[in-house]
C-alpha cells in the first residue's frame, strides 16, 4: 500500500499533469471570472511590451519624433479586436482643426489607450506621468514618440513642460478613476490653453462598468463609446478665468457622462459632486458650450 503500481512512475505522472495542464487553464479561463480576468490584463501588459520591443527600433531611426505615434497608435489598435471591444465614436467631426488645441478627456484604465488611438490626431501627444518613461522598452517607445512626461510633485517643472506643446491630450483628473464621478480637475491643461489662446477639446469615454471593472476582476467584450464634444474657445479669456473655464469644461464632460451610463448601464446612474454652475462670465465669454445643458 503506497507505492505507486508498476506503469504510473513519476515520470508518466508529470507527463498526464502537463496534459492536464493547459485544459486545467482553459477551463479555469472560461469558467472564472477573475482568472479570465488576470490573463486578459496580463495580455494587455505583455502586447504593449512586445511591440514597444519590437517598434522602438525602428522608432529610434527616426529619433524621437511626434511622426512615431503613428506607429504606437498602430500597435495598440488591433487590441480591440482580441478583446471584441467595439468602439463608437460620435462627434469626431468637431476635431478637424489645422490649428493648435488642448484635448482634455477622462481618464478610468490604462484600457484607455484603446480610445485614446481611435481619436487622438496628428501630430498630437498625450501628458504622462514620468513614472512610465522608467518602464523599459515601453518608456522607451513612449519617449521615442513624443510623449510628455511630467513629475507630478513638481509643479514648476510639469508647467514648463506642458507649456512647450501645442497639440497636446491631457487626462486632467491626473490619474485614474474608475467612479461613478469626474475626479476634481487639475488647471495644467486650461492655463495651457488660455495662455496660447487655443481651444479645448473635450472628450469622454463611456464608463467600463458592463465589461471591465479592476475591482471586481471582471473583463468580458462590451461597447465602448467615445465622445468628441464641441470645442471650448479661450479667445479672450485670461488665467482669472481659469478656475471657472475649468468647471464649464469638466460640467460639460459630467453631463457627457452620465448620459453615456444613463444609456449603457441602465440602473448605474452617474453620482455628481455638486459643482459650481456655469457663470454668467464664461457664458456671455462665449465658450462654444451649450450653458442650457449646465443649468437643468
Ligand atoms: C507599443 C507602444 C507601447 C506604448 C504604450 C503606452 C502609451 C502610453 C501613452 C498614454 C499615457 C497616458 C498616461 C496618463 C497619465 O500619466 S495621467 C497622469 C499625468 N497627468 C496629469 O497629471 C495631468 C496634467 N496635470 C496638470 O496639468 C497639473 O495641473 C499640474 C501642472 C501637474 C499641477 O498639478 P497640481 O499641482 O497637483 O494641481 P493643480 O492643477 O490644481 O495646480 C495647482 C496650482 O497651480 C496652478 N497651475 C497649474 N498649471 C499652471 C500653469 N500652466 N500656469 C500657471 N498656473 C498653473 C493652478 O491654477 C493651481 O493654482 P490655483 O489653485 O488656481 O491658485
Ligand atoms: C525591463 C523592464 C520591463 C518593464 C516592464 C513594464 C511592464 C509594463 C507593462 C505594460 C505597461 C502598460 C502601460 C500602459 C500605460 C497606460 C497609461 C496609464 O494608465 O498610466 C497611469 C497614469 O495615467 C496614472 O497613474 P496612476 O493612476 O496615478 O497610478
Amino acid at each position: 500500500p503506497g507505492e505507486v503500481p508498476g506503469a504510473w512512475t513519476p515520470v508518466v505522472l508529470l507527463q498526464g499533469l502537463l496534459l492536464l495542464l493547459p485544459l486545467a487553464a482553459l477551463m479555469l479561463y472560461w469558467y472564472n471570472a477573475t482568472f479570465h480576468y488576470f490573463c486578459k490584463v496580463g495580455f494587455f501588459n505583455c502586447w504593449i511590451v512586445a511591440m514597444a520591443t519590437l517598434l522602438s527600433p525602428f522608432a529610434a531611426l527616426r529619433g524621437r519624433s511626434v511622426e512615431n505615434m503613428k506607429l504606437l497608435r498602430a500597435a495598440i489598435l488591433p487590441l480591440k479586436l482580441f478583446y471584441g471591444i467595439k468602439m463608437q465614436v460620435r462627434g469626431s467631426e468637431h476635431l478637424n482643426n489645422k490649428e493648435p488645441y488642448v484635448i482634455v478627456c477622462n481618464h478610468q484604465a490604462s484600457l484607455d489607450l484603446l480610445g485614446m488611438v481611435e481619436v487622438i490626431p496628428d501630430r498630437c501627444v498625450p501628458v504622462a506621468k514620468k513614472e512610465l518613461m522608467y518602464m523599459g522598452t515601453v518608456g522607451w517607445a513612449c519617449w521615442l514618440s513624443g510623449i510628455i512626461f511630467i513629475d507630478r510633485h513638481k509643479r514648476e517643472d510639469a508647467i514648463d513642460v506642458i507649456s512647450q506643446t501645442l497639440r497636446v491630450l491631457i487626462f486632467p483628473e491626473g490619474t485614474r478613476n474608475q467612479n461613478k464621478s469626474m475626479l476634481p480637475f487639475k488647471r495644467g491643461a486650461f492655463h495651457l490653453a488660455v495662455q496660447a489662446q487655443v481651444p479645448i477639446f473635450p472628450i469622454v469615454i463611456s464608463p467600463y462598468w458592463d465589461f471591465f471593472s479592476s475591482k471586481e476582476k471582471r473583463f468580458t467584450s462590451g461597447t465602448c463609446t467615445i465622445q468628441i464634444l464641441p470645442k471650448v474657445e479661450t479667445q479672450g479669456l485670461s488665467p482669472k478665468d481659469v478656475p471657472e473655464l475649468t468647471e464649464t469644461v469638466r460640467q460639460a464632460m459630467a453631463d457627457a457622462l452620465a448620459e453615456m451610463s444613463a444609456n449603457h448601464c441602465g440602473d448605474q446612474h452617474t453620482e455628481q459632486p455638486p459643482l459650481p454652475r456655469c457663470g454668467g462670465g464664461m457664458c456671455q465669454a462665449g465658450l462654444g458650450v451649450h450653458c442650457t445643458t449646465f443649468h437643468p
